[in-house]
């Protein structure tokens, strides 16, 4: 029988990066987790134990530190972006780096509609993040959102589908939609301004979630990725998973209360899960 490896990377995971900016009015807080992987010409290494073409993980690491001084400035997106084209032309024997960064969102906390200068609050557990892969010719950068949790009390409901000898589940036409979206999009044209593109889709995923009558979340989680193709044409495609996260209506008729769509159960587990990947034809 004939071995052979197959497709491999190795990299660092979860490098814990904080970094202060300091303005002259403020300073700026970041936080991010950074994962660095690289593919390339590492069958020796495999197959014989040869590491010369090796660059340990904890100098990737120790790389990540030492470029943030100075390339961590601005998005997540240019940070990783200059990672990945790093180890790409210092490290021949790198086809292809991906870097993933994960920022943990903070903001200046207001004091009477007021900044504070340097003292922040945290944003939930909400993240923004990025995925960029660079080799010597391509660079794919993949931003998103991760742990958006939203809701709406009306304006969604689910009915009409089939039902068979194991239906239980009741028909409704005003129930809770609320989901922990994980959602990512690609970009065909680079923008020049990472951030600015960042707000503006997650404004416009947030208001199509809010003004949608949604039969379903499936119909929902198309509406908000259709929503952002047709308005940035930079963008090639969007992946949406959408955790439906349940809230059903408690029985309060066994105490002889009737429950008029008020009192409701949060049910984590077992939870719907619908994902897709909205594209251009
Ligand atoms: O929006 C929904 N989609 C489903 O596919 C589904 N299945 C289910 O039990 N509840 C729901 N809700």
């Amino acid at each position: 029988m004939k071995i052979k490896l197959g497709e491999n990377s190795y990299g660092k995971n979860a490098v814990q990066l904080s970094k202060i900016i300091r303005h002259p009015a403020y300073h700026e807080f970041r936080q991010v987790t950074v994962n660095v992987s690289l593919k390339g010409d590492f069958d020796e290494a495999h197959i014989t134990g040869d590491n010369s073409m090796i660059l340990p993980t904890d100098t990737q690491k120790n790389t990540v530190y030492a470029l943030a001084k100075d390339h961590f400035k601005t998005s997540i997106e240019d940070f990783a972006i200059y990672l990945a084209n790093y180890f790409v032309t210092t490290q021949p024997q790198v086809a292809a780096s991906t870097i993933e960064i994960t920022e943990h969102l903070y903001h200046r906390m207001q004091f009477e509609g007021v900044e504070h200068p340097h003292t922040y609050i945290g944003g939930g557990a909400e993240k923004r993040t990025t995925r960029v892969t660079k080799t010597a010719t391509k660079v794919n950068v993949q931003s998103g959102i991760t742990d958006l949790l939203i809701l709406k009390t009306t304006d969604s409901g689910f009915e009409k589908y089939i039902k068979d000898k194991y239906t239980t589940l009741k028909e409704t036409a005003d129930r809770i939609l609320a989901t922990k979206c994980e959602i990512n999009w690609t970009y065909g044209n680079l923008p020049a301004d990472y951030t600015a593109q960042f707000n503006n889709i997650r404004e416009l995923l947030l208001l199509t979630f809010a003004g949608h009558k949604s039969l379903s979340v499936q119909q929902t989680l198309y509406a908000m990725g259709k929503s952002v193709l047709e308005a940035y044409a930079g963008i090639s495609e969007i992946h949406l998973q959408m955790p439906n996260k349940h809230h059903i209506p408690f029985n309060l008729e066994q105490f002889d209360i009737q429950n008029e769509n008020e009192i409701f159960i949060a049910t984590d587990e077992p939870y719907g899960l619908i994902t897709a990947t909205v594209t251009r034809e």
